[in-house]
């Protein structure tokens, strides 16, 4: 397997872990302490709501960033001309969200956000201090009362088979972020790229989470941990009439943040949202 995968119980795992998120970007836990069936309930409770056209009474704002993002205004990814295939909901602590499916969405949030910080606290730990010294504050005081981490809950639609020639689920991009918590998702179709160009699938199975290095990340560590290239290719066959439901949660600093001589962490946000198309 391409990416590492790691028990998260084990007394090696942090080292493992970084070890992984170094030579890939990527990382793979398994026995984590995120319960499945949360994840499992949140995507059908989602299915619901994007299947329900009062999902526009819901529609994001530019300014604010919160709430549901329609296909026609999904993400560009950098260097790419057509959209991707998707659309997304954007929950945030401060953020509006159906009160019916508030509870759950924010019981999920608080325990990835929390499993991300202890992980970036095994990042910093296992950073060598010649990179360590690029780190302008330290990493876990990066984040701290932050409310800018962004969970995404994202739905890539049945192909109906007039998409854009071109299009596909999610074009090859990176992640603005320091770290990216994702949960399998119920369907396939996630995919890395490797050093020497080449595309590595991530298992998409159920009880695993996969970790990734965001943009933010590398820049704070003078490029030591690589914000690696991924994309969510279309389906073939039978898996085209497949509706897909993933849940990142993109974990960010406080905007303040001074992430090197060039960023802040607000400076880079918005530069990369311009580039997206969504500010
Ligand atoms: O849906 C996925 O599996 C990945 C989504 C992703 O890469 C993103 O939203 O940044
Ligand atoms: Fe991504």
């Amino acid at each position: 397997m391409y990416v590492q995968n790691v028990d998260y119980t084990s007394s090696e795992a942090p080292e493992r872990f970084v070890e992984s998120l170094r030579e890939t970007g990527f990382g793979v836990l398994r026995n984590h302490p995120i319960p499945g069936e949360l994840v499992t309930s949140i995507y059908r409770h989602w299915q619901a709501f994007f299947d329900d056209p009062a999902k526009h009474d819901w529609r994001y704002d530019t300014g604010r960033q919160d709430g549901y993002f329609p296909p026609d205004v999904s993400e560009t990814a950098k260097g790419h001309g057509v959209k991707d295939l998707k659309e997304y909901y954007h929950v945030y602590p401060w953020g509006r969200v159906p009160e019916a499916l508030r509870g759950e969405i924010m019981d999920y949030y608080r325990r990835a956000e929390a499993l991300a910080s202890t992980l970036l606290g095994w990042v910093e730990a296992q950073t060598p201090a010649q990179t360590a010294q690029y780190y302008r504050e330290p990493l876990s005081r990066m984040i701290e009362d932050s409310g800018q981490t962004l969970l995404r809950v994202l739905h890539y639609p049945p192909l109906a088979g007039d998409e854009e020639p071109g299009a596909v689920r999610a074009a090859a991009h990176e992640d603005i972020n320091l770290l990216t918590v994702l949960p399998a998702a119920n369907e396939p179709g996630l995919e890395v790229r490797g050093r020497d160009g080449s595309w590595h699938e991530v298992p998409c199975d159920p009880g695993q989470l996969v970790i990734n290095v965001g943009d933010m990340l590398q820049e704070a560590s003078n490029g030591y941990f690589p914000s690696t290239t991924h994309r969510v290719v279309n389906p073939s066959g039978e898996a085209r009439l497949q509706s897909r439901l993933s849940l990142p949660l993109f974990l960010h600093p406080r905007p303040e943040v001074v992430l090197s001589a060039r960023h802040t962490a607000d400076s880079y946000l918005k530069e990369r949202l311009r580039e997206l198309g969504v500010i």
